[in-house]
């Protein structure tokens, strides 16, 4: 259970939040973490949840809920993304924002971790429904963000676009030109070149690794991939860089598959081109039942969309060798044990997409020094500082024989209580 009276844990009833306690439950008894310390990580920081009053096309106001869960403010300012989505909820931001704590702590970045959501379906909005919506959220929480307290970051439905509008808001209030406010902004406004190819990027780099450590030749593999979205697509599109053929990919709207090989090029094309931007309906593939999705056959098994996908009903099923987590928590800790008694190599969340806030640093740092990097140095950059937390996170596996789950965990959860015992308890 997590920390407290559960009457007074306002994230509880969130299934994803308890699992990111039943995580670091884990850990911290694998780590011998100080009880005291570990419920103190169990609770993030800070949380405000702010109501947003939005003027619709049709002239009603609806209001919508929207949420920043600052996990931890320890090592820097808080980093994050935020996301738009029907039903993400208080808890799901605070296991996300604790997520956000790990993964910084195992890249080495000056974060602690955080995450914002809006309970809203960003494909129902209008006209300018979405910019009006941005622009009100972030005055709400204008009191909790800033360059040396808060940084946001697109997630789940949202984009530079998004990112744009709270840096032109928060910077009429402020009243003057403040890019460090956010990253993944567009290269335009101050945004990092590479930034929004960066998670899609990271995941393959660490695919290209553990193919290596396996023994795989890209050329010949074959990968499966939920979620056609920004961590999706780039996957794909660096999955056939690297010579690895996808042949099944799902959205929101459904699933397709081809044997062949999915010309990811013309795929683009083809959401880019399609009102609800989906893969389905695709002419060179044929449709597939979402359930068959993750089941495929495939070398690597790519979950680049939502939390607790991969389940107790279907982990035993998976038939790929590597499991490469582009989403945050899409597996859950029951499917961990029963993959533990598989030979699927799993690349964590924690690992795999922390491509995204690395490049989101460089961003930062780009801004505050007001000095912009070349796209060579930022892609040179990401691959090293991925490829030196993949080694960390294998070496601590290997050499504490146990899962790279555990192991990504530990290194990240260790960084952050680490830090917090330096800084000693106050008062
Ligand atoms: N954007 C980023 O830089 C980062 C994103 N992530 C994580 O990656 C995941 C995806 O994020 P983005 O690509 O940015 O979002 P996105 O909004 O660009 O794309 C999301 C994709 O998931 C699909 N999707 C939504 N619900 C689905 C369902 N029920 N079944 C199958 N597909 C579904 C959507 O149709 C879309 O293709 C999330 O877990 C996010 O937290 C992690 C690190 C960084
Ligand atoms: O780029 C960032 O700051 C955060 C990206 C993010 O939300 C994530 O890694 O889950």
């Amino acid at each position: 259970m997590p920390p407290g009276n559960p009457a007074s844990n306002p994230f509880i009833s969130s299934p994803t939040y308890l699992m990111a306690c039943q995580q670091l439950r884990n850990v911290a008894r694998a780590i011998q973490l100080d009880s005291g310390v570990a419920e103190r990580l169990m609770l993030p920081k800070r949380s405000q949840i702010v109501s947003v009053p939005v003027r619709m096309e049709d002239g009603r106001t609806e209001v919508f809920v929207g949420y920043r869960v600052q996990h931890s403010l320890t090592s820097g300012p808080s980093k994050g993304g935020l996301r738009y989505a029907k039903n993400v909820d208080l808890g799901e931001v605070a296991a996300l924002a604790m997520w956000m704590s790990w993964k910084c702590g195992i890249m080495n970045l000056p974060y602690g971790g955080a995450k914002g959501g809006i309970a809203v379906d960003p494909a129902e909005l209008r006209g300018g429904e979405k910019e009006r919506l941005t622009r009100r959220f972030t005055d709400e929480i204008q009191n909790i963000i800033g360059p040396r307290v808060d940084v946001m970051a697109p997630d789940m439905g949202t984009d530079e676009q998004t990112m744009a509008w709270i840096y032109d808001t928060y910077s009429m209030k402020v009243g003057y030109a403040c890019p460090e406010i956010v990253t993944g902004k567009p290269v335009e406004l101050g945004g990092c070149v590479g930034r929004k190819e960066a998670t899609g990027r990271g995941v393959v780099y660490c695919i290209s690794e553990a193919f290596d450590e396996l023994n795989i030749k890209s050329e010949g593999a074959t990968a499966v991939v939920q979620g056609f979205g920004n961590v999706g697509s780039v996957t794909c599109d660096e999955l056939v860089k690297i010579g690895t053929k996808v042949v099944a990919i799902g959205d929101r709207y459904g699933s397709i598959r081809n044997d062949r090989g999915i010309n990811i090029a013309r795929l683009n094309e083809y959401v880019s081109r399609n009102e609800r931007k989906t893969i389905v309906g695709f002419p060179e593939a044929e449709a597939i039942p979402d359930a068959e999705l993750l089941i495929t056959p495939c070398t690597v098994l790519v979950p680049a969309a939502m939390e607790r996908v991969i389940t107790a009903e279907n982990a035993g099923k998976l038939k790929c060798r590597v499991l490469a987590e582009g989403a945050n928590g899409p597996t859950d800790p029951e499917a961990d044990a029963i993959l533990a008694n598989t030979d699927v190599f799993v690349i964590p969340d924690i690992l795999c997409n922390a491509g995204g806030v690395t490049v989101s640093y460089f961003e930062w740092v780009q801004d505050l020094a007001q000095f912009m990097w070349d796209e060579e140095e930022v892609n040179a950059q990401l691959k090293k500082l991925m490829l030196g937390a993949f080694k960390r996170v294998r070496d601590e596996a290997k050499g504490r024989k146990i899962g790279n789950r555990l192991a990504a965990l530990s290194l990240g959860v260790q960084k952050v209580a680490r830090e917090k015992n330096k800084r000693g308890l106050y008062p």
